[in-house]
């Protein structure tokens, strides 16, 4: 074999498959006997004791023979089982073993008998599976193995290394001590060990990388993958206490998740967010320009909840960085406090209550009213709002609303045509506007001169649209009878920072920790649908909903490649992108483009595999942000 050539020395057991073949016979011979369990449990655990290397590995074979009752007939049965059975990632990446199966050496201390057919598939010739052969009796029943086979011996994947004295780079990738031990006696540049099915402690100790999926192996090798990057690379950082669920997805489909309970500063973030990939926050973590200016791995940005004012971005699609939220999964939350504390405070329950905390009995029907036949005035008419006016309605409520823009009345909701309309006239006010900056403070002094005498006030919206010092004054005076604040111009970072604000000690005031999206129905929805967005960006290049790049849904492709090109958005990028593409030979079986006011998304799908060459053309096309090969 020729020196400076690279061979791949592949174990077969829970590395190609994700089982153990001898494991799976068992199963298979032992049918529907009702020692089976007990039978493939004491198997696998002698299977387990060979592999962590607690016992050697001809006393793990003999044994296990000895309890196997298999049959000839029953390979072709396990051959079938196994084959869906091939560990994901090698499925995935047929395009390595096209180009270098005669490079692949499977060496496994299983059984040619069912191994050669698995790879077969792969290309791998039957010459290149070294392996055990099994002995049978004159009835076909498997009684042993060929001893004088080197791996039916102790270090026998040594050995058998030895006697193929390949000559040039050796890689081994392994989930078993059997395969460390290959690269233990100098035998191998470099041992992986493979934990997509199997993780075994004394094995990742001893190993030169770690490696989660073969994306891994070839990304670190620089060889042919079907993705253009190993998930496991990605890094999702989940701040704020975001539901478990998103954690949970996101490891499934293979990346490193990190929690941090609490919101970070902007120092803090800066630091923190060099090597992250996707950045999962709620309403208190502020995506700063400054802190982007460190982001320069990071690809997307996941607001679990519905406002995005947290968030810079025009700072992000300057970066390149796409943003989701989630514009519907906590809105029926934060209607049902909204409903809860208007009922609330018309009984004066606040001080009510507090006053039974002091042991003060005050039973009285003054100042204590139905909610049935107000008026309700809902400021902004959007999701929160429009909701919150049918379930209104529902209970007896008259609403009336406002919104800057013209916004179809649900029911029999009346539309003010003026702020100034919805406060003098409405008993209740309810704001539900979005974060736009210009709501800064817009309710001061002037607007709650305006409203009725005696009105109940809520604001589930954004703490900066009131001005707190002059609602502060407007409830002390009676002005207003009852408020209710769930979100503040300061909010603490997390649970431990204490709350400070003048509100605090207010008649008839309830304050309560931005809650009103806060349930576990909210939570396990936002959950569940941003890391759903971020993997259709991720793995199909999909745009729809988010709130800052051009909107594109498309359908995954098979047999091609799929190319992201994200620009500013000025004339003639698409013609340069296919200039490129018309020099480099590459046919195009589909392009979408679509822009906003400052970005372009172009999504390229070609039929041939691309260069690095082109890569890097790409990537210098002028005004480029972003450039990356999906599949
Ligand atoms: N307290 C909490 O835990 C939660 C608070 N929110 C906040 O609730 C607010 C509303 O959420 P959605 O209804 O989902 O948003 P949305 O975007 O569907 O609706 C907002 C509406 O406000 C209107 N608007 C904006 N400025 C206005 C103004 N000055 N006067 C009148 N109308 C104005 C917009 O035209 C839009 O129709 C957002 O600020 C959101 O961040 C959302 C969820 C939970
Ligand atoms: O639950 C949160 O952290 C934020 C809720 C909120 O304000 C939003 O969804 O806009």
């Amino acid at each position: 074999m020729n020196a400076g050539k690279k061979y791949f020395v592949i174990d077969f057991d829970s590395t190609f498959t994700k089982v153990e073949g001898l494991d799976e016979l068992a199963g298979v011979a032992l049918g529907n006997s009702p020692h089976r369990e007990q039978v493939t449990q004491e198997i696998s655990n002698i299977t387990n004791q060979g592999m962590d290397g607690s016992i050697s590995f001809s006393e793990s074979l003999e044994k296990r023979i000895s309890l196997l009752k298999a049959h000839r007939d029953h390979i072709g049965e396990l051959v079938e089982k196994l084959k869906t059975k091939v560990s994901d990632s090698f499925r995935r990446n047929q395009v390595f073993f096209d180009e270098y199966a005669p490079q692949v050496l499977v060496v496994s201390s299983g059984f040619k008998e069912f191994i050669t057919p698995i790879v077969a598939e792969f290309g791998i010739a039957a010459d290149n599976v070294f392996a055990n052969t099994f002995t049978f009796d004159q009835d076909g029943y498997i009684v042993g193995y060929d001893h004088n086979n080197v791996l039916s011996k102790d270090k026998g994947k040594v050995k058998q290394l030895k006697a193929l004295n390949l000559k040039g780079d050796v890689y081994v990738i392994g989930d078993g001590y059997t395969d460390y031990e290959i690269r233990e006696a100098g035998l191998a540049n470099k041992f992986y060990a493979f934990t997509e099915n199997v993780n075994r402690d004394s094995v990742l100790d001893k190993a030169d990388h770690i490696a989660p999926t073969l994306e891994e192996f070839l990304y670190d090798n620089k060889l042919p993958m079907s993705l253009s990057y190993p998930k496991n690379r990605i890094n999702v950082l989940l701040l704020e206490n975001i539901h478990s669920d998103a954690k949970e997805l996101f490891e499934k489909e293979g990346y490193n998740v990190e929690i941090i309970a609490g919101a970070l500063d902007e120092a803090e973030l800066s630091e923190k967010i060099k090597d992250v990939h996707i950045l999962g926050i709620r309403s208190k973590t502020h995506i700063t320009r400054k802190v982007l200016e460190n982001a320069n791995r990071l690809m997307v940005v996941g607001a679990f909840c519905i406002g995005t004012n947290q968030i810079d971005l025009e700072a992000c699609l300057e970066k390149g960085v796409l943003t989701f939220n989630a514009p519907y999964s906590n809105t029926r939350s934060v209607v049902e406090l909204a409903i809860a504390q208007m009922i609330m405070l018309m009984r004066n329950i606040p001080d009510v209550s507090m006053k039974m905390h002091q042991g003060i009995w005050q039973k009285s029907a003054a100042n204590s009213n139905e909610i049935r036949g107000k008026k309700l005035g809902i400021v902004g008419y959007g999701n929160i709002g429009k909701q919150l006016s049918v379930l209104g309605e529902a209970l007896g409520l008259d609403v009336y609303y406002y919104d800057v823009v013209e916004k179809l009345a649900l029911g029999n909701a009346t539309k003010c045509k003026t702020i100034e309309e919805l406060l003098s006239t409405t008993d209740i006010i309810s704001l539900h506007v979005d974060g736009r900056s210009d709501n800064r403070n817009i309710f001061g002094k002037e607007y709650f001169d305006m409203m009725k005498d005696g009105v109940i006030f809520m604001n589930l919206s954004r703490g900066f649209v009131i001005d707190i010092e002059a609602l502060k004054v407007a409830v002390e005076s009676g002005k207003i009878r009852g408020a209710s604040i769930d979100v503040f111009p300061e909010e603490p970072k997390t649970n431990e920072e204490p709350f400070k604000s003048a509100l605090k000690g207010l008649p008839n005031t309830i304050l309560t920790p931005h809650i009103g999206g806060s349930t576990q129905e909210a939570q396990k929805n936002i959950a569940n649908y941003v890391p759903t967005q971020v993997f259709n960006y991720i793995n199909k290049g999909d745009t729809f909903g988010s709130v800052n790049f051009p909107n594109i849904q498309l359908p995954e492709q098979r047999n091609a490649h799929r190319l992201i090109h994200v620009h500013e958005n000025v004339p003639g990028i698409l013609a340069k992108i296919n200039t490129i593409l018309n020099r480099h030979e590459v046919n195009i079986l589909g392009q979408y483009l679509k822009t906003n006011e400052k970005l372009g998304y172009v999504i390229t799908d070609v039929n041939k595999e691309y260069d690095k060459e082109l890569i890097n053309e790409m990537r210098a096309i002028p005004h480029t942000i972003k450039f990356r090969p999906l599949y």
